[in-house]
C-alpha cells in the first residue's frame, strides 16, 4: 500500500494552486512548515495523554448535553454514518465558547491552557488554508473569512485504547466517513492507521512526516464547490504492529451556524444541493452518527 497524499511547505507562503489541485485530486493534503511551534505541539499532546489515562468515572465527570459537542464522550459512543457498531475510540471536545461552554478538568495540570492554544493556532492556519484557496476557486477573498471566522469550529482530542481481544470484530478505530465541516487539520497522530479511500476504490495509507498536519476537506467544501473538491472517505484501521493506544487530534473548521453552505456560481450546473445553513447541515449529520 502506498501514500498518494501530496505535501505542500507553508515554509514560503501558501502555494494556493497547490493546496487547490491536491485537494481535487485527493481530498488530502500534508503541510509541513505551517509555524505551529512543535515544542508546545508535544506539551500539549502529552497533556492530553495524561487526560485520557485518568480512570474512566473522573472523565465521565465531563460528559456534558447529549450531543457530544463538548466535553467528554465515552468509548463505544459514536458511531460512523450508516455503521451500526460504534467505533474503537474516546474523545474529547473544545470548541467555541459563544456557541457552547466549555468545560475543562482541573487535572491534568495545564490541560485548558495547552489545548485552548492548539485551538486557536490550528483556527488559524484553517483560515489561512481557505482563504487562500479563493483565489483558484475565483471567489472573493473574504469568502470564508465571512462565512467562518469565529465559526462553530471544533477541535477533537481522540484516544483509541489498545484494541481489547473481546472487541466486536466488525469494530474498527474509526469506521470509513467523511467529515462534515469545511476543512479538517489533523495532528499527525502518534501511531499509523489513518487510510483514504482513493478513487480507484483502494485504501491507502496517509503517511505523514512528524509534525506535519493532515488537512481534508469535508463535505461542506465538498457542498458549496459542487463536488468539485470531494470530501475523500477515510478510516483509521486496528494496529498491525503492537496493540497499543493511539491519539490524534483533528481540527474540525465549521462555518458559522447561521452561514448560508450556497454552492459557488461557477460550479453550478444544474446538479447542485440546495441552500442550507451550517446549523441545520450539522444537526441533520449529528443524527447520522448516532450523537444527537
Ligand atoms: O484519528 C485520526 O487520524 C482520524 C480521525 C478522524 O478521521 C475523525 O475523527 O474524523
Ligand atoms: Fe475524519
Amino acid at each position: 500500500m502506498t501514500s498518494a497524499v501530496p505535501q505542500l511547505s507553508l515554509a514560503e507562503g501558501i502555494d494556493a494552486d497547490l493546496l487547490y489541485s491536491a485537494l481535487k485530486e485527493t481530498g488530502f493534503v500534508v503541510v509541513t512548515d505551517h509555524g505551529i511551534d512543535l515544542s508546545r505541539l508535544h506539551d500539549a499532546y502529552q497533556v492530553v495523554e495524561r487526560f485520557f489515562a485518568l480512570p474512566v468515572k473522573e472523565k465521565q465527570r465531563f460528559v456534558v448535553g447529549k450531543d457530544g459537542q463538548r466535553g467528554y464522550t465515552a468509548f463505544g459512543r459514536e458511531n460512523a454514518k450508516g455503521n451500526p457498531v460504534p467505533d474503537l475510540k474516546e474523545f474529547w471536545h473544545v470548541g467555541r465558547e459563544w456557541i457552547a461552554p466549555n468545560v475543562w478538568p482541573e487535572k491534568p495540570e495545564g490541560f485548558e491552557r495547552e489545548v485552548a492554544w492548539l485551538y486557536d493556532e490550528l483556527d488559524r492556519v484553517g483560515l489561512d488554508l481557505l482563504r487562500a484557496l479563493t483565489k483558484p476557486l475565483e471567489v472573493p477573498a473574504y469568502t470564508f473569512d465571512e462565512m467562518a471566522e469565529g465559526g462553530n469550529s471544533v477541535l477533537r482530542l481522540l484516544h483509541y485504547p489498545p484494541v481489547a481481544e473481546d472487541a466486536d470484530p466488525g469494530a474498527i478505530r474509526a469506521a470509513a466517513h467523511e467529515d462534515i465541516n469545511l476543512i479538517t487539520l489533523l495532528v499527525s497522530a502518534s501511531t499509523a492507521g489513518l487510510q483514504l479511500l482513493d478513487r480507484d476504490g483502494e485504501w491507502r495509507e496517509v503517511d505523514a512526516p512528524a509534525n506535519a498536519i493532515i488537512a481534508d476537506a469535508g463535505d461542506m467544501l465538498a457542498r458549496i464547490t459542487n463536488g468539485v473538491i470531494p470530501a475523500t472517505t477515510h478510516r483509521v484501521v486496528n494496529p498491525e504492529g503492537p496493540n497499543i493506544s493511539r491519539y490524534s487530534m483533528p481540527f474540525f473548521l465549521h462555518p458559522k451556524p447561521e452561514a448560508v453552505l450556497s454552492v459557488f456560481d461557477q460550479f453550478r450546473d444544474g446538479s447542485e444541493a440546495e441552500d442550507i445553513t451550517g446549523a441545520d447541515f450539522l444537526a441533520e449529520r449529528l443524527r447520522e452518527i448516532g450523537l444527537s
